[in-house]
């Protein structure tokens, strides 16, 4: 199970999360109570051994400031919420980095449709820590795909055996208050994604 934490802005929560195994960690850097800047993120991304993947999380921003903000962060991965044209998925390639598409459940569930490496399935607010009905995606989605939206350590077990994801993306789940993220709640979220 692919194990992403999201919306990271302390080193030491950073250090958590790769102790603990996530396979990526994400840095928001759109409008949210988790907002880095680029620099921000390119500091906390460097303390990221390479197997573990850096991302950078935006939302409607125009694909020119996205460019800029993810070669400023130096992260290895973009990830792109909202309405997006083929064509920005398009021009962002020669970025070398991983392209990550999210939407909600209605949009195209097949990863790849626009030239995605990795999917992710997610509440109709994302960030939100809203949950919804997972088992309503179940043998939907097609190829690399990640459940988001509402998880939290004591409901990812349940989510991912309604769901049968690839992955799992959590932000609001490991934290105490918005923005605030939690160890201990990082560390319990990575080992009950792995046993479900
Ligand atoms: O985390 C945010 O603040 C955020 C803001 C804007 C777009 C995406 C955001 N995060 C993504 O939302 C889900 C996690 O949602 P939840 O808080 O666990 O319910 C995940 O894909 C994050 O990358």
């Amino acid at each position: 199970m692919y194990v992403k934490i999201c919306g990271l802005r302390e080193p030491g929560h950073v250090a958590t999360a790769v102790e603990a195994g996530a396979d990526a960690i994400g840095f928001v850097l759109t409008r949210s109570s988790r907002r880095v800047t680029p620099a921000r993120a390119r500091e906390l991304a460097s303390a990221v051994p390479p197997h573990v993947l850096t991302v950078a999380v935006f939302a409607g921003e125009p694909t020119e400031e996205v460019r800029a903000a993810t070669l400023e962060s130096g992260v290895r991965a973009v990830q792109l919420h909202g309405e997006h044209p083929h064509a920005d998925f398009t021009a962002l390639k020669d970025l070398g980095v991983t392209l990550v598409r999210a939407g909600a459940a209605s949009t195209d569930l097949r990863c790849g449709a626009l030239d995605e490496d990795l999917l992710i399935v997610d509440a109709p607010r994302p960030g939100s820590g809203e949950p919804w009905d997972w088992a309503a995606v179940r043998g939907r989605p097609e190829g690399r795909w990640m459940l988001a939206g509402g998880l939290t350590p004591s409901n990812v077990a349940e989510a991912i055996t309604a769901a049968r994801p690839w992955g799992v993306d959590v932000s609001s789940g490991v934290e105490v208050a918005p923005g605030e993220k939690d160890s201990g709640l990082i560390r319990d979220f990575v080992t009950a994604a792995r046993a479900g």
